[in-house]
């Protein structure tokens, strides 16, 4: 087997439990991602999906096991790394257009001010921000525009992992819709690598090449890897016609709200890599969900 582009590689996480002993939060978890992929993980409050997250990210460091990116070790953040929050992480004192000239800056600083400025203005741009809105501030934009700049900023400087953590959890489902689309427009224009958070199953199915599903902490378990077999371009109307949408669909609302908390609880193995879930009902003689050891 060759080794992906991202490795998580028996990654443990323990917090103190306050009584002296320790609370183990996922343990021995194994996954990889392929360069390019846009891969979702859904899974119940506190299994740990925002600690996986910022152990990514460099912001966190596991108890045990490492993440190898393109070949190296991750130890603290880096501009390879973008992030996206559900709290849009905007600098509040300085423009849309400045909250990304600054980090295109930082990320290419033998830029020209009009090398850095036409770059920035192409990305806002195309989130659907218009000139007339680049000049104000995060607290005179809506919130639907403030995430549309951070989307923007983080697309902007190309890291090679962006990692969004709910980022349309905060909007309401109007604009929600309206960003999917537009997250999948940028994001199709490039090989970004995408690991993304979100509690919404529709978005996770329209979103994803793969969706990781998690058990119920403690001892929580990255279980299945799900396949979502629905070719792109897609859009949000027209996906729920293809055959595979609700049987996909449906596999997740089963696990997430049965097998998740059967599952739950910890194993003797000692690595914990998720099963490989297909589910193909356009394919000859495919009735029930496949699953493939990985
Ligand atoms: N610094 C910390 N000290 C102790 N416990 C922590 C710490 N950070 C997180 N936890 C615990 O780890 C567990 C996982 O938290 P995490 O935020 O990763 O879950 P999550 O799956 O992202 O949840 P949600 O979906 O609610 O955001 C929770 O039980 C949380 O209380």
């Amino acid at each position: 087997m060759t080794t992906p582009f991202l490795s998580v590689e028996r990654l443990s996480q323990r917090y103190p439990d306050g009584e002296g002993g320790q609370t183990t939060i996922f343990e021995n978890a194994s996954f990889g991602i392929e360069r390019g992929e846009f891969v979702v993980i859904l899974g119940h409050s506190g299994c740990g999906k925002s600690t996986i997250m910022n152990i990514l990210a460099g912001l966190a460091e596991a108890s045990e096991g490492v993440v190898i990116m393109d070949g190296k070790e991750v130890s603290g953040p880096s501009l390879d790394r973008g992030v996206v929050f559900q709290n849009y992480s905007l600098l509040p004192w300085l423009s849309a257009l400045k909250n990304v000239t600054f980090a295109v800056a930082a990320r290419y600083p033998d830029w020209s001010k009009d090398q850095v400025l036409s770059h920035s203005k192409k990305h806002l741009e195309m989130v659907g921000l218009s000139a007339d809105v680049f000049h104000r501030k995060p607290s005179q934009l809506s919130g639907g525009m403030r995430q549309r700049v951070s989307i923007a900023r983080a697309f902007s400087i190309s890291p090679k992992l962006l990692l969004l953590d709910e980022p349309f959890g905060a909007l309401d489902a109007l604009t929600r819709g309206t960003i999917q689309d537009e997250l999948l427009k940028v994001w199709a224009g490039t090989n970004q690598t995408v690991f993304m958070i979100t509690h919404d199953i529709d978005e996770a199915i329209l979103l994803a090449d793969r969706i990781l599903l998690m058990t119920n902490g403690p001892f929580a378990r990255v279980a299945e890897s799900v396949e979502i077999t629905i070719p792109r371009p897609r859009n949000r109307i027209e996906i729920v016609e293809h055959p595979n949408y609700y049987a996909i669909r449906n596999h997740l609302v089963q696990f997430l709200g049965k097998h998740s908390k059967e599952l739950a609880g910890p194993t003797d193995a000692v690595e914990n890599r998720p099963e490989t879930v297909r589910i193909d009902k356009t394919a000859p003689a495919a009735r029930s969900p496949k699953k493939l050891a990985v």
